[in-house]
């Protein structure tokens, strides 16, 4: 069965002995778009992606990918995706084309077939050269390289990625986004977890906020983006005449626990005539910038209230 998104997950839940992992996530990653997930450490991340990669079972919950619900039909949900984890596996005696050829195999393509999808991938992770090399030699950056590569042997319809940036330089992240862009193009849905916020605002077009085990908030990133436009991140050396001068001019702000006030949405003329006015009623400011990382913002905001 064809299903509207690429994953569909209701009420997902997990518990390890006394930890609840996930209480009741709700998820949905389309296709033809790339979806990020972000939460702190022990939101539930890995567990939820380990579970849509068919690895782990849930408690409760209702889960299709690409259509196929993970309790009746997992062996046609492992068909249609592809699995990046954050650590890589064995086979390191293999060589490099050996060991996408193992997957290729595996997935039911012919030889021929396989050595062909082995050279385009290889070509398509900038690791060519390293063919005939055995996997122990690759550094981590090009394992994670060879582990998307992998992912992809078999064309999924559905691409889940744990933390794919963390290893990687910033040549191959530039590549990386590129990639993950360009499989969206195709269709693909794509489902990436990273910590690597400003990064993920190039990369992803929605971010799902995951906290303490369920959903906290989906955004598009062009909604987020487009709000924080306008915004001006204000530091003085004392917070309190500076908040004052603005209230009197009935300027909109914002406190950040981060530090400073964020005020605004003001253009640059407007922002300009305030730091002077600003800075002649006596506040000490040192730092005036736009605002920059709309999804940082977000986040902090959302993780405000942590104990
Ligand atoms: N196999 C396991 N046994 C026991 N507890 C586990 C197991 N796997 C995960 N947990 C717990 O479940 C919670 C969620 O962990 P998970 O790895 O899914 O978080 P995460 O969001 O991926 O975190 P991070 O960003 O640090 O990778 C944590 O409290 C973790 O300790």
């Amino acid at each position: 069965m064809e299903d509207e998104a690429g994953v569909h997950a209701r009420g997902v839940t997990r518990a390890f002995g006394p930890v609840q992992a996930l209480r009741g996530l709700d998820l949905t990653v389309p296709y033809g778009q790339v979806t990020a997930l972000v939460g702190a450490n022990g939101a539930g991340k890995t567990t939820l992606l380990l579970i849509l990669a068919t690895l782990l079972a849930p408690d409760a919950g209702e889960i299709r990918v690409a259509g196929h619900d993970l309790r009746t039909r997992p062996e046609a949900a492992r068909t249609a995706l592809g699995w990046m984890p954050d650590t890589f596996g064995a086979y390191d005696q293999l060589t490099v084309a050996e060991y996408l050829q193992f997957f290729a195999d595996a997935y039911g393509l012919t030889p021929p077939e396989g050595a062909a999808r082995t050279a385009e991938l290889l070509t398509r992770v900038h690791l060519l050269e390293m063919a005939r090399q055995p996997v122990h030699v690759l550094s981590r950056g090009q394992k994670q390289r060879l582990g998307l590569a992998r992912a992809l042997v078999h064309r999924p319809k559905v691409l889940l990625l744990d933390e794919p940036a963390s290893g990687l330089d910033p040549r191959s992240r530039v590549e990386l986004r590129d990639l993950l862009r360009s499989l969206a193009a195709e269709g693909v849905a794509v489902l990436i977890s990273s910590h690597i916020l400003s990064e993920l605002e190039e990369i992803a077009d929605r971010v799902v906020l995951v906290e303490r085990g369920a959903t906290a908030g989906e955004h598009e990133i062009a909604t987020l983006m487009a709000e924080a436009r306008g915004l001006w991140r204000v530091r003085a050396l004392e917070e309190e005449p500076l908040a004052e001068a603005l209230d009197v001019r009935r300027v909109p702000y914002r406190r950040q626990e981060t530090g400073g006030l964020d005020i605004g949405p003001l253009t640059e003329r407007e922002a300009a005539v305030l730091l002077g006015e600003l800075v002649g009623a006596g506040a000490r400011i040192f730092s005036y910038a736009p605002v920059g990382g709309a999804l940082e913002s977000v986040y902090l905001a959302m993780t405000e209230d942590r104990t």
